[in-house]
């Protein structure tokens, strides 16, 4: 994977870890009840952390994040409003979350209410996802009957997480905390998918992930959720147009520009090379779009901000 730039220092904040397009931190002063989650500009694509950052990423989607965080109904990583949680550092302000230091379960609760990605490549292999005999003939991008649960295992950082079945899941975190994760992601996915539908808009599949609270022992909801970086979301009018092609009718509100560009100007060997000024700027254009459609507000921070 590229090397990425390294975590900005933060006052009161010790940098504790970097993914592709996020980096933790943990107060300096040694409490370990909080940890700070800071959301970069940076895009990956195919393994890569590309070049250059899609300036205002991070705080549109941490904004999104946050916008369904106040609409699904259960305790959330958020210490907004904790009174010892520590300050929120002003340099990244509009792109972070101050949160509740969870002790996280190594699952990827992944719902599905259309069939692409890894979990069509696995039907096509296997006529089921995690499992899930589903019926023949589905084709890419097919809507399903009812949403499934295709969890997978948090594999380290650069490693593939790996789909697996729910008794797997089971034995990973317990089977009353692996039904509890599946029933909350297909719960908030239905209640999401809706509210998407009502914006013209198809929730087509997320990843959620699940800490415990180590004071209370209670199901918390953590990360980041119903993101365009945790989720595929397509246009309803495009996908529902018959006479447009697979890829216009599957126009993600992601980087799909980014990735058809580089599937383009790419052979997939050495380095990735930088991405063009126009599809930096319609790859924020999409996000953007996305935060437009579904809350119904411009987002806050800018991207020269
Ligand atoms: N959100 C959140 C959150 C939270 N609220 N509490 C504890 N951990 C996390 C968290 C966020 N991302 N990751 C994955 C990164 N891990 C870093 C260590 O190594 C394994 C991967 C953990």
């Amino acid at each position: 994977m590229t090397n990425i730039a390294p975590a900005p220092a933060l006052p009161g904040w010790t940098h504790t870890y970097s993914g592709k397009v996020r980096d933790l931190y943990v107060p300096a002063n040694g409490d370990d009840r909080f940890l700070l989650v800071v959301a970069s500009n940076r895009v990956s694509a195919f393994d890569h952390v590309l070049e250059p950052p899609i300036p205002g990423k991070g705080g549109l989607l941490t904004e999104l994040s946050n916008w369904w965080f106040s609409r699904i109904p259960m305790p959330n990583h958020l210490a907004t409003g904790h009174p010892e949680a520590p300050a929120m550092p002003s340099e990244v302000a509009d792109r972070a979350v101050v949160s509740r230091r969870l002790e996280m379960y190594p699952v990827e609760c992944v719902v599905r209410g259309a069939l692409t990605g890894s979990g069509f490549a696995e039907y096509q292999r296997t006529g089921a996802v995690c499992g899930i005999p589903l019926p023949e003939g589905i084709e890419d991008g097919d809507l399903l009957d009812e949403p499934i649960y295709t969890p997978a295992y948090k594999a380290p950082l650069g490693e593939h997480d790996e789909n697996i079945t729910f008794e797997r899941s089971a034995e990973l975190v317990g089977p009353e905390v692996a039904a509890a994760l599946r029933e909350a992601s297909l719960r908030i996915f239905t209640e999401a998918r809706q509210l998407a539908a009502e914006r013209g808009v198809i929730l087509a599949d997320t990843k959620f992930e699940f800490g415990r609270d180590p004071e209370t022992g209670e199901l918390v909801l953590a990360d980041e959720v119903l993101t365009s970086d945790s989720s595929r979301y397509w246009d309803a009018s495009l996908y529902l147009d018959a006479a447009l092609d697979r890829s216009a009718r599957l126009a993600s509100f992601d980087k799909q520009i980014v990735r058809n560009w580089l599937a383009a100007h790419w052979d997939r060997t050495g380095e990735p090379p930088a991405l063009p000024a126009e599809i930096v700027s319609r790859t924020y254009d999409r996000y953007r779009e996305l935060f437009v459609r579904l809350t119904g507000t411009e987002p806050s921070a800018t991207p020269g901000a």
